[in-house]
């Protein structure tokens, strides 16, 4: 089979949105497709053609993600399907191989996306850089420690989740460039991805609702969720909340609206299926046991251009030392590269190598969330000069945890 992969036309759209549908065995409406559309950017959408027919699909959206140090330029990467007609003959690779040139020649550095499974992406250089919380946290049993902030300034107000698009844009704004992961959200992504409140995203689940937190200033943090009602056989309340989202631009505002979710009458226990890993509701249960916690792969980062990334983002601590990163599939990023983070600088060299690593270890590491040490530990770093696993490891590191927090 000969697979020809080019971006699509405006005309070819629907054609595009089909096969990722079929390819994700989702059934959508009509008006699913045509939101869709409105995120989509139709010259950065790949599709793979067998002759005429379409059978893959790759999409990249240019975002303005949060690294350590602040926004850079971050493609992202989502709409990967193949046709179940043509799965294991390689569309995949090819749309990924045309995706990386295509980024590398537009200068985007880095690349970021949501795995539909874990398995699939290590192959094309992508690295699991962020992890994400899932809590199940009954109410009872939900007490705050004795010293969680209060502040008296602060009240809650019951809101319309579509008429506060202001102000839970002025929270999260706070908050965005502060953890890595982040990116900006456009009007339509606040609109379609988080404020959406259509039959087919409530999924039995109530409509979407909004708690503020907020003082005479104004709002300082927001809770987005919905309510599964339910009742026992007995006739005992047992509704559970399901909590969406919740930012706060301080600790006082950000107690407040969790107590106002694990609160809730009515309801029995709250599930919040992805919060960072080090989301402060862990140290304000008083009983951590009852956070029923697991935890799940959130953001995979590609590094498409060593230099250019390494580069953009700060550091923890000083390095200075020669990594030869292997990467079959971007061979312009094979070979050895120093890292000097005092000039900000990361350029090719001819000098002995201090440790030799994959570039998806470079991925994993990117964000600050992944401790090169227990890369190393896994056996997949390799280091010729002693402490430069721990030099390296330092300085890639960041406080706060990476998480991107919203699905793309
Ligand atoms: C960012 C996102 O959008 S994530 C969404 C990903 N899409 C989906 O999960 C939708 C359902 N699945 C599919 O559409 C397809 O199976 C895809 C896209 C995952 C794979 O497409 P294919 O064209 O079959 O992949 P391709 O033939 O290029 O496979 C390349 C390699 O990946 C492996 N691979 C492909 N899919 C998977 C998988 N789901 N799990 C593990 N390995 C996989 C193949 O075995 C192959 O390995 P090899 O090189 O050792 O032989």
């Amino acid at each position: 089979m000969t697979v020809e992969v080019r971006p699509i036309t405006e005309s070819e759209w629907p054609a595009f949105a089909a096969v990722d549908y079929e390819a994700f065995n989702s059934s959508h409406p009509q008006a699913a497709t045509d939101r869709w559309r409105e995120l989509a950017e139709i010259d950065r959408s790949l599709a793979a053609f067998d002759g005429d027919l379409m059978v893959g699909c790759a999409a990249a959206i240019t975002f303005t993600m949060t690294v350590p140090g602040g926004p850079i330029p971050v493609a992202g990467v989502t709409a990967v399907g193949v046709l179940a007609s043509h799965r294991r003959r390689g569309v995949l690779t090819a749309l990924m191989a045309r995706q990386l040139r295509d980024l590398h020649d537009n200068g985007e550095a880095v690349a970021a996306l949501y795995a539909a499974e874990a398995a699939i992406y290590g192959r094309f250089g992508y690295g699991r850089a962020a992890d994400t919380l899932f809590l199940r946290i009954p109410k009872r049993g939900s007490e705050f420690v004795k010293n969680a902030p209060t502040d008296p300034a602060l009240r809650l107000r019951v809101a319309r989740p579509a008429d506060e698009l202001p102000q839970l844009r002025k929270v999260f704004e706070s908050v965005r460039t502060l953890r890595p992961g982040l990116y900006a959200r456009s009007d339509a992504r606040w609109r379609i991805e988080v404020l959406s409140d259509e039959e087919h995203d409530r999924a039995g689940r109530g409509p979407l609702r909004c708690m503020i937190a907020e003082d005479d200033e104004g709002p300082r943090g927001y809770a987005l969720f919905r309510v599964k009602s339910g009742y026992t056989d007995h006739d005992v309340p047992d509704g559970e909340v399901r909590l969406k989202e919740l930012f706060a631009s301080d600790p006082a505002a950000y107690a407040m609206l969790w107590r106002s979710v694990l609160d809730r009458d009515l309801c029995s226990r709250v599930f919040a299926w992805s919060r960072p890993v080090d989301d402060p509701i862990v140290h304000l249960l008083a009983e951590p046991r009852n956070l029923n916690a697991g935890w799940l792969d959130d953001l995979w980062v590609r590094i498409v251009d060593v230099d250019r990334a390494l580069a953009s983002r700060s550091y923890a601590a000083p390095a200075d030392l020669v990594i030869e990163v292997e990467d079959d599939v971007c061979p312009w990023n094979a070979g050895r590269w120093r890292l000097t983070t005092a000039k900000g600088s990361c350029e090719r060299t001819d000098d002995p190598a201090d440790l030799t690593l994959p570039v998806t270890v470079l991925g994993a590491a990117y964000l600050g969330g992944r401790p090169l040490t227990a890369l190393g530990g896994a056996g997949v770093v390799r280091e010729h000069r002693e402490g430069a696993l721990r030099e390296l490891s330092t300085a890639m590191s960041w406080d706060p945890k990476p998480w991107a927090g919203l699905v793309f």
